[in-house]
């Protein structure tokens, strides 16, 4: 994933207090500190230890402590974390105690899938109007919302409430759609097309792109590949390829 944050998160909350800014690399660890401590208050756990809560969570547990520091939360020595209260800590901070209204935009084939996942409402989001630009499309009723046209946008937009766009649209068409999310009021996007979007500031987009992630992973199949083929193993390989692999906990902390 990628992400353009020209604007930040402060100064721009409109009447709710200013939250402190985190480092991007912190907040994408916390919806993963999130899941594992609703897996761990289904299992019936009222505290967890900063350790059993990094392995659920698959990172080491000096970064979590330092992670959910910058929530002012410390644990009790002896006993650990308060799950429940964490998960408040955690949700207030990632913005979820309030529901926000998703528009999808590109009903094809990933919009389809996404938009007949429930896991979203789960995980604090309500997908709460789907657009295309296809006629044949529009009217068509997935998983209980009808697909509207795209010209209706910035009036659903209002009134739906929307805040986060997701385009799934094909990348041609994915600037055309940002442009009018944005014009719409929208100031989150999260982007499926293989493209880079123009925003302006103060709109954040995050981008997904499943290909990325499988090229970076033949990276590392090629790497590995090239180190056992050489004498004496890791070590060797070409010079440039070798320094330039990072491991990945490394990057952006
Ligand atoms: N990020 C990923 O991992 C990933 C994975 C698969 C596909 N994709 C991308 O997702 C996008 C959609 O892929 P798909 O297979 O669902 O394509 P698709 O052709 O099946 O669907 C695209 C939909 O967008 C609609 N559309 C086109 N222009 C539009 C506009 N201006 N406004 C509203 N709707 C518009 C089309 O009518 C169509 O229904 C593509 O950009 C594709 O490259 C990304």
């Amino acid at each position: 994933m990628s992400q353009h944050r020209p604007g930040g998160p402060n100064g721009r909350a409109g009447g709710v207090p200013a939250l402190p800014d985190l480092p991007e690399a912190t907040v994408a660890r916390l919806p993963e500190y999130l899941r594992a401590l609703h897996n761990l208050a289904e299992a019936g756990n009222d505290t967890v230890s900063s350790e059993e809560l990094a392995g659920a969570a698959g990172v080491n547990s000096a970064k979590l402590r330092k992670d959910l520091s910058h929530l002012g939360s410390y644990g009790t020595r002896g006993v650990g974390y308060d799950v429940a209260l964490l998960i408040d800590q955690i949700e207030f901070t990632l913005g979820l105690t309030q529901r926000r209204g998703v528009a999808l935009v590109g009903v094809g084939n990933l919009g389809h899938a996404l938009a007949g996942y429930a896991g979203f409402a789960s995980r604090g989001f309500r997908i709460a109007a789907l657009f295309d630009a296809d006629p044949a499309r529009v009217g068509e009723l997935i998983n209980g919302l009808h697909v509207r046209h795209i010209s209706d946008l910035a009036d659903v937009a209002v009134a739906e409430s929307i805040a986060i766009g997701v385009i799934a649209t094909p990348a041609a068409s994915a600037q055309d759609v940002a442009d009018a999310l944005v014009a719409a009021g929208v100031t989150s996007i999260l982007n499926f097309a293989p493209c880079v979007l123009s925003v302006p500031d103060g709109v954040d987009v995050r981008k997904v792109d499943l290909a990325v992630e499988l090229q970076i992973l033949s990276f590392h199949e090629h790497r590995k590949s090239s180190l056992t083929a050489l004498p004496g193993g890791l070590g060797g390989g070409p010079a440039g390829l070798v320094s330039a692999a990072e491991p990945e906990e490394a990057v952006g902390t």
